[in-house]
């Protein structure tokens, strides 16, 4: 039984240990912008899914001759992180000093890295693990504040005292990127408006109600439009407006606008320019009259018993509608207005879109979704976050005269939030400084990985990046803002391809992912059926598409695992353990194997290059398994017994094994190291970094049809084996066969030898067929 356990301890420590996928670079350079795990859970088989997809080409392009920069990095700072930290140690912000709380946090996710780096690292990742970056490092901070600092110069950071979208849970500001549609259940309230009825979802905005809305098409509604109404329990007066976007079916078709309800009530506020009324602060209610500082939940049952008991209530209707939730936590979000901190770009919306259109999108059909979501942003990217483990704003306040004071570039990285050093006001004079207790956005600086990464090895040169690779789910979070950032910064894409992987789920249907803990972990599936054969699963889908996973996929793995194995044996017990030195093919049927083997590297290798692993796996598996093994070592078993052909025979069945572990090793990595080793012994590198085939038109042979033909008359006794329940193993007196005699007599030794044949009688047709 083979032991994949200690083969694949053996090879990653070599690897490691041996320095073997550091990157050197060279004249020929291939970089990849890794994404960076979250330190938010345990490694999930989603990420043994994704990330071996990206290292099939990274071993791919090493083997190519291409000096491939494959960078790891953990992307431990901001809300996923915190929330990680603080199940893990039952710490809050309340009962937790600042300084504290950041240190326990930075512990807490370097320890978890050692785990999560073990798990990356059994699944057989070629990264330059030695080599790896913290999204929460110093070095990462420093890099992060210097280009927040480069967009305030650019006038694209700005801070403003907005609307902002804010989640009532996590207690912080969050951006358009972080918000996911949610079907929620909730009540309906249908208010008597003093004449008018409306209906809304939110009656605990009551008190901010400054308008009604109703379609200017609604009939029912027209007399109402240009007068004015008393809002229920509070008794000011508010305009009935008309808009073309309020829904005549939705409710009453009247609609109440409140500052802020919702996204439809910030548009029409926007558009009509209406005076705001703001009663929701820090996620509570204080109208300062009926709700005084109340979480929205007490504040809702509260007016509904207030204007139940004054007679506005006409009925409540249990329903189900969509909402905007915090993709995190699952909590509506909510929309206040606050002083935050945003980058600028809803007037550059075409440039980026221009800027998607230079990347080439692997598949294709991706991109769709960039562009859709680029065309839908309604805001700009709220940065700040009010929240306490992430990249500090280097920024300060003059509490005079509200100047903002900016950190120096020499003084980075910095944290305004501890530190001590005393600052003047330069406009006013001032000594009454105040910093940033905001904290930036995780995005804010994992956009900026290209960056983080090439400057960690000091190599800014190899911007833009060749490839990156992520699954579809942040096709909006990771690949917009870094595809932003780059237009930002160096007006350049970051990188000149990016590849989507697709998504493995939970049996619920739901994204497996590390915060939510729906995770299966690779590690008992490793155990069981071993690195390659979890990683032979991972090439079992086209780009992009989701996957579940499939026991008969790993099982096929390990077979194939097996399989190699004993392709191996079987030809070094021919050999008598001593690979002959290498020859051209004479023999037809070397000369078959060699062509067939020249097909298959053309074809691997043109869907290597287009990133398509799984059409490669299926040639290669189709040639290893039905060519090679079931044919071609089936013809030579006795035919390298036979002195005149014997050491081309051998020659050739190494060579083209040699050609097949090589073909194979990016997608299995630890047998096909194993087996090249074995088959050379005195060899002292790896193959990860031997040249991948290379298809030479020149051993293509005329032979191939000739042999194809005899394979078809072996199938055929295959079958008649078969349906007279003989073993293959088992001899046949007398076969009477018709077909082209020729070629069969020229083949005969062959079917005689393969096939147990103790006497031919060969009867030259045009249709090929066995007598009875
Ligand atoms: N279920 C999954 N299937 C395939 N790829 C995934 C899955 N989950 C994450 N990935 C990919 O792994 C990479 C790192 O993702 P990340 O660390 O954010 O994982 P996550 O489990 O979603 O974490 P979190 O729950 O904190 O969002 C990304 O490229 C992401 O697309």
């Amino acid at each position: 039984m083979i032991d994949t356990v200690a083969i694949e301890k053996k090879w990653k420590d070599y690897w490691f240990n041996n320095n073997i996928f550091a990157f050197k670079k060279g004249d020929k350079n291939y970089t990849i912008d890794t994404p960076p795990p979250t330190v938010s859970g345990k490694m999930h088989v989603g990420h043994a899914f994704s990330y071996p997809q990206q290292d099939f080409i990274a071993r791919y392009k090493r083997m190519k001759g291409y000096n491939v920069f494959y960078p790891w990095g953990f992307d431990d700072n901001g809300l996923p992180t915190e929330k990680f930290v603080e199940k893990e140690r039952r710490v809050t912000i309340d009962n937790t000093p600042l300084k504290d709380y950041i240190e326990i946090c930075r512990e807490v996710s370097r320890e978890s890295e050692k785990g999560l780096y073990q798990a990356w690292y059994d699944t057989g990742i070629s990264a330059d693990f030695k080599n790896y970056i913290d999204t929460s490092s110093d070095f990462s901070i420093k890099i992060s504040q210097e280009m927040f600092l480069d967009l305030v110069a650019k006038k694209r950071a700005y801070r403003d005292e907005a609307p902002y979208i804010t989640c009532p849970t996590c207690r912080t500001a969050i951006s358009q990127i972080e918000m996911k549609d949610a079907i929620i259940s909730t009540e309906l309230v249908y208010i008597n408006f003093n004449g008018i009825e409306i209906a809304t979802t939110r009656p605990e905005m009551l008190g901010a109600c400054v308008a009604i809305f109703v379609n200017p098409d609604d009939e029912r509604f027209k007399k109402f439009i240009g007068t004015t109404v008393n809002v229920p329990v509070y008794g000011y007066p508010v305009k009935v407006m008309s808009d073309p976007s309020i829904d005549m079916e939705f409710g009453t078709g009247a609609e109440m606008l409140c500052t802020f309800g919702d996204q439809h009530d910030l548009e029409l506020w926007k558009k009509y320019g209406i005076k705001a009324r703001i009663i929701l602060k820090n996620n509570r209610i204080n109208d300062g009259s009926v709700i005084i500082n109340m979480p929205i939940k007490d504040a809702r049952k509260k007016i509904i018993d207030e204007l139940q008991s004054k007679n506005y209530i006409i009925k409540i209707e249990k329903i189900k509608h969509s909402v905007n939730t915090h993709e995190r936590c699952g909590t509506p979000i909510e929309i206040g207005i606050s002083k935050q901190w945003y980058i600028k770009d809803l007037d550059i919306k075409n440039e980026l879109i221009e800027f998607g259109n230079k990347i080439e999108w692997v598949p294709g059909h991706m991109k769709i979704r960039y562009d859709n979501w680029v065309t839908g942003l309604k805001w700009d990217w709220c940065i700040s976050r009010q929240r306490y483990f992430g990249v500090p704003f280097p920024v300060w306040y003059c509490d005079n005269c509200g100047e903002i004071i900016l950190a120096g570039n020499e003084e980075l990285p910095v944290d305004p939030r501890l530190d001590n050093k005393k600052r003047k006001c330069e406009k006013c004079g001032s000594d009454n400084i105040v910093p940033e207790t905001d904290v930036m956005d995780t995005w804010a600086t994992s956009s900026l990985s290209p960056t983080l990464y090439l400057k960690h090895i000091n190599q800014m040169d190899l911007y833009p990046m060749d490839s990156r690779f992520q699954g579809h789910d942040i096709i909006t979070s990771w690949a917009f803002t870094t595809i932003l950032r780059s237009y930002l910064h160096y007006g350049e894409i970051p990188w000149r391809k990016i590849v989507i992987s697709g998504n493995v789920y939970d049996p619920f249907g739901q994204k497996m992912s590390k915060s939510k803990g729906n995770i299966v972990e690779p590690r008992a599936i490793i155990e069981n059926y071993g690195a390659d054969a979890l990683r032979y699963w991972a090439s079992t889908t086209m780009q992009g598409e989701n996957i579940k996973l499939r026991e008969q996929d790993l099982m096929r793995g390990r077979k194939t695992v097996i399989k190699l194995e004993n392709s191996l044996k079987l030809i070094m017990m021919l050999a008598n353990n001593k690979k002959p030195g290498n020859t051209i093919p004479e023999f037809p049927v070397n000369r078959w194997i060699t062509t067939k083997m020249e097909r298959t590297i053309k074809e691997v290798t043109e869907y290597m290059e287009n990133n398509e692993i799984m059409k490669a796996r299926i040639s290669l598996d189709k040639f290893f398994w039905n060519e090679y093994c079931d044919n071609y070592l089936e013809m030579i078993k006795n035919e390298s017994s036979k002195d005149d052909r014997r050491d081309e025979t051998l020659s050739t069945a190494f060579s083209v094994f040699e050609n097949i572990l090589k073909m194979y090793s990016p997608i299995m990595p630890f047998i096909t190291e194993e087996l090249f080793h074995q088959a050379n012994p005195s060899f002292s590198g790896s193959i990860g970094l031997e040249p991948y085939p290379e298809f030479d038109g020149q051993m293509i042979y005329n032979e191939e049809n000739e042999v194809d033909y005899i394979i078809g008359v072996i199938d055929k006794i295959r079958n008649l084996k078969s349906q007279m329940k003989l073993s293959m193993a088992a001899p046949l007196d007398i076969l009477k066969l018709h077909g082209d005699a020729k070629i069969i007599q020229k083949y005969d030794y062959i079917l005689e030898g393969m096939m147990h044949i103790n006497s031919m009688e060969i009867i030259n047709s045009e249709d090929t067929y066995i007598e009875n």
